[in-house]
């Protein structure tokens, strides 16, 4: 199956980072994610209720990174991939977490993990 549901450039407010002074503010996150999914279902009901709905997923995206503020970017990757896989049965996903502006001299840096069978 090589459907998936796309997000891409998700703006996550968050504590995050390893240095002491970034523990007392926010920085933002963003996301890209691509998630396995069979579209053949809802392309044919045309109901929300098939679809891996990519309103939810991107609202738990949010909660979770704010609830966990992670050091590294790669806990933050390793937690968030779990919870949407257990959450939504995601059998696969490519998730990526870029952190605009933490080496000022490149556009972004981050990880990007690919978690399941396709
Ligand atoms: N592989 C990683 N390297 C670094 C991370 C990270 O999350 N993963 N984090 C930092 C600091 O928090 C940095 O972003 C502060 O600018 C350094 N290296």
């Amino acid at each position: 199956m090589a459907d998936t549901v796309l997000i891409e450039g998700l703006v996550v407010e968050t504590v995050v980072g390893v240095y002491d002074w970034e523990r007392e503010v926010t920085q933002d996150l963003v996301i890209d994610l691509e998630m396995a999914w069979d579209n053949r279902v809802p392309g044919r009901t045309d109901d929300v209720a098939d679809a891996l709905d990519y309103a939810a997923v991107s609202a738990r995206v949010e909660t979770c990174l704010q609830a966990l503020r992670p050091q590294l970017l790669e806990h933050g990757a390793e937690v968030l991939a779990k919870a949407l896989q257990d959450e939504f049965g995601i059998t696969w996903l490519r998730l990526a977490i870029r952190k605009p502006g933490a080496v000022p001299t490149a556009q972004a840096v981050g990880v990007q993990i690919e978690r399941g069978v396709r």
